[in-house]
């Protein structure tokens, strides 16, 4: 009887090592496998690069200065590129396009493609697909040979990897586009709320993740700190430990040589394999939520946004907004990072748009009506406001 017990638990045990023994070689030979097609594909791409459309993927968190950053490529006059533009928004609402048409912006900008609804990172696989479509239909339009660079602003929220990986599995396009580098934005001011000191424990491992895959990292804000150097120091330091890879740039409003933005070929394709495993190293946490709120009156004052965005500081990391303000023939361009918010008149409302006020909040422990019914009470009459209030709209 104890015999027999004991050749079961030999047996059993046996059964089990090797079962590890071939799963880890399984995984092991996948991996090899992967690596493989990911070293085979970036020969394939590096062979023709000189006939191919550079592709710049612009990243980092909510409010970093992402937009800034296109809006002065966009406007420079320096590089003489055709540009294309690939948004990818948070919500259903998109604000940057706005942003980003508004001033003199438009000539270098040859075609704004807005992804709605698409924080790559949570569609998971269904990023590539999603990504692929935009990108073949600036394939099409290539033939045409009127764009020569394309630049992708991810939303604040997005793991820039399966955007990366995207390039590399391309079939109809892998002629066509290459990845030339990767810039990641960071706000010098606000990064340390999201990063747990030195090490891995990411409070937001959406900004590790960020900061891991860029080939140049704009320490961007640096106008914001008083007491800079040896915060800014610190924070180089640990930029340069998490990616030792990258250029490492101090800014303001992400004023940096675009040869640290466009012509990087910097890309290197076996740095993928690297990150993948940096990737398996950030452990998940609540990913934060996206509010949306559209309303067609004009808005008269917007006391509501600010006193949201200064009293949930630790909740609302983002807000962005453009409002068709009663009365003014410009679009007004709401901004919200941390705590602050800032208001703008931006351009003229063209005559074929709607004039809506839309209103996109990113955080965490959101209630969506709650912000619906406070955005509504923007509507309210402009008497009812203190003149403190008004202030931020002008009448
Ligand atoms: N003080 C200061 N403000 C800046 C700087 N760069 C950008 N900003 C402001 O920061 C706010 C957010 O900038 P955006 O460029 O819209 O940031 P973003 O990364 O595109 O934001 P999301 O689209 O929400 O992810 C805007 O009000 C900018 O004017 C800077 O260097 N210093």
């Amino acid at each position: 009887m104890v015999d027999e017990s004991w050749a079961h638990y030999v047996g059993v045990s046996a059964l089990m090592l090797v079962t590890f023994f071939l799963s880890n070689c399984l995984a092991w030979w996948l991996d090899i496998k992967r690596k493989q097609r990911i070293s085979a594909k970036a020969q394939e791409l590096s062979k023709a690069s000189k006939l191919k459309t550079p592709v710049t993927i612009v990243t980092g968190f909510l409010g970093s200065g992402k937009t800034t950053l296109v809006n002065s490529v966009l406007s420079s006059e320096t590089h003489g590129k055709r540009i294309v533009v690939i948004e990818n928004e948070a919500g259903s609402i998109s604000i940057d396009d706005k942003v980003l048409r508004a001033g003199e912006q438009e000539k270098a900008a040859v075609g704004i493609f807005v992804m709605k609804n698409g924080c790559m990172c949570c569609t998971g696989d269904g990023a590539g697909p999603e990504l692929e479509r935009v990108l073949n239909h600036l394939l099409n339009i290539l033939q045409d040979d009127e764009y020569d660079y394309v630049l992708i602003e991810t939303s604040g929220l997005a793991d820039p990897a399966p955007i990366m990986q995207t390039f590399f599995s391309l079939s109809n396009a892998s002629g066509r586009f290459f990845l030339d580098g990767v810039v990641a934005i960071i706000d010098c001011h606000n990064v340390w709320q999201h990063l747990d000191g030195r090490g891995w424990g990411a409070k937001t491992p959406e900004v590790y993740r960020q900061i891991a895959h860029a080939t140049s990292i704009l320490m961007n804000k640096t106008d914001r700190r008083n007491d800079q150097e040896e915060n800014l120091k610190e924070l180089e330091e640990l930029l340069g430990e998490l990616n030792p890879h990258a250029k490492v740039l101090r800014c303001q409003h992400c004023e940096v040589s675009l040869d640290h933005i466009l012509d990087q070929r910097a890309f290197d394709a076996a740095r993928v394999a690297d990150m993948m495993v940096i990737e398996r190293r950030l452990a998940g946490d609540e990913h934060p939520s996206a509010v949306m709120a559209r309303h067609t009156p004009g808005i008269r004052a917007i006391s509501w946004a600010s006193a949201l965005v200064e009293e949930r500081w630790r909740d609302v990391y983002r807000m962005k907004g453009v409002l068709a303000v009663e009365g003014s023939r410009r679009l007004f361009v709401l901004q919200g990072v941390c705590g602050e918010l800032k208001g703008q008149e931006g351009r003229e409302w063209r005559e074929e748009e709607e004039k809506v006020s839309e209103l996109i909040v990113i955080g965490k422990n959101l209630n969506h009506d709650s912000i619906d019914r406070g955005f509504r009470q923007c509507l309210l009459s402009w008497r009812k406001q203190s003149e403190a209030e008004q202030s931020l709209i002008p009448p």
